[in-house]
């Protein structure tokens, strides 16, 4: 592919990329040079997404929730455009780290945190200016059981939840977070302690949609509210992520602007009613799927087709333990043929299925695809954003391999598992 060519380029940035807008050609190009099944990732894009959560939140201190995509030019693109790191694990951490994030631009929110995560968080040499989030008194005696001096946040349970699904919904799930009318005291204790309480953290979940913000608009009031009951200055207020995009080819993108102007409007109405009428500390957000879902696609290979009296079988490469979203919360992903010929195909209704056994493993039901041939090639949508983050090995299926283009040059970033790769941490069995 020559440079530039192909690939919508950063400078065309409007507020979607469906999958039918991916050129064809380039994407095929991809599938011959690197094999399938292959997530496919657009840099240029993730920067374009970058710059509208910029322009929509100019006032708000911008992270990425890091465990959308942690793949190495993911993080590097970020980290040099100062967005900061938001990780849910230590492992996170340590990819943030390596990949360039100064350590005073990462925040670990640590939930039920293991102890190896603790210790190593808390025993970084390096860590010079890194936030740890806790959600539980109980957690923040063990941060200081470590001797942790670093800056704190504290994570609250604002009682308002928000999502695709309830299983992402986390905002009133008792497990995230310090109940909201035990968190001021919380807050206050941690300072007392001699802590550098520096910010208040909460989210209400993940995809929330434009058309109904109310239950976002609730969660940054309370917030608002919290932050001026807390007499310690703080540096920030952060309100999550949890930014939907459309799944659907025909869903309306999602208004980033209003979603700021809510924003604004619901954390100012938060901080006048404690009172209050000095300037609030500053808003942080933390988006995961908004940075990386639109500019990753997942390609996969047509292996079976076997038409039966419900519908047709469009077997593939690519199943639940590559993409698992459809099988876990029942996302609709959106699935094209990439074939030149394929606008002169008639369409068929097919479910596309995976190679694993469980009945779960389909990435679409009831499609309408170009009648399918063995060897087709198929592009999935939005696979940018927990995708190959949440791929697994079950069925001893290998992982398949990621590629990142840039400039319209791709460039492997994850090589694809081998069977060998399936069996590595295997301990060996003791000679008897
Ligand atoms: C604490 C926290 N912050 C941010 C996010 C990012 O969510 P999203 O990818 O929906 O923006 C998540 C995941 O839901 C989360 O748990
Ligand atoms: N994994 C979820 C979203 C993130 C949940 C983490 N809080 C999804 O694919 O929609």
């Amino acid at each position: 592919m020559a440079d530039g060519e192909g690939w919508p380029t950063s400078t065309d940035n409007p507020a979607v990329r469906r999958l039918s807008d991916w050129p064809a050609e380039p994407l095929r190009d991809l599938a011959d040079e690197f094999g399938t099944p292959l997530y496919a990732l657009d840099l240029d894009r993730v920067k374009a997404n970058t710059g509208r959560l910029r322009s929509a939140f100019p006032e708000a201190d911008l992270s990425y929730a890091v465990k959308a995509n942690t793949t190495r030019p993911v993080l590097e693109t970020l980290a040099n455009r100062g967005v900061g790191a938001e990780c849910a694990a230590a492992g996170e951490v340590q990819r943030s780290l390596a990949a360039g994030f100064p350590p005073h631009r990462v925040r670990y929110t640590a939930v039920n945190p293991p102890a190896r995560d603790l210790d190593y968080v808390c025993g970084l040499d390096d860590a010079g200016g890194m936030i740890l989030t806790v959600g539980a008194m109980d957690t923040l005696n063990r941060v200081a059981e470590r001797g942790f001096d670093g800056r704190l946040c504290v994570r609250i349970n604002p009682g308002v939840g928000a999502g695709h699904h309830a299983k992402v919904s986390t905002g009133a799930e008792p497990k995230f977070g310090v109940p909201y009318d035990r968190a001021a005291t919380v807050a206050r204790r941690a300072a007392d302690r001699g802590f550098e309480l520096v910010g208040l953290h909460a989210h209400a979940g993940s995809g929330i949609a434009g058309d109904d913000l109310s239950d976002h608009r609730e969660l940054v009031r309370r917030m608002g509210t919290l932050a001026a009951d807390v007499e310690d200055r703080l540096d920030f207020v952060a309100v999550g992520g949890g930014f939907g995009v459309p799944y659907r080819e025909d869903d309306p993108a999602l208004d980033l602007d209003a979603v700021a102007a809510a924003t604004r409007e619901a954390y100012a109405e938060g901080w006048r009613g404690g009172a209050n009428d000095t300037a609030p500390p500053q808003l942080a957000i933390e988006p995961g799927r908004y940075f990386v879902a639109d500019a990753g696609v997942l390609l996969t290979t047509v292996n079976t087709v076997k038409p039966t009296p419900e519908t047709t079988v469009v077997g593939v490469d690519a199943g639940m333990t590559t993409l698992v979203r459809p099988a876990m919360y029942g996302s609709y992903h959106a699935i094209r043929g990439l074939e030149p010929d394929t606008p002169r195909r008639e369409l068929v209704p097919c479910d596309v299925s995976g190679p694993v056994c469980e009945t779960a493993d389909v990435l679409g039901r009831d499609r309408s695809l170009p009648d399918p041939a063995r060897g087709d090639l198929l592009a999935v949508g939005n696979a940018g954003a927990y995708g190959y983050e949440m791929s697994s090995n079950y069925n001893s299926r290998p992982r398949p391999a990621v590629v990142a283009v840039e400039h319209g040059e791709p460039r492997l970033v994850a090589r694809r598992e081998t069977l060998a790769d399936v069996t590595r941490f295997e301990a060996e069995a003791e000679d008897s």
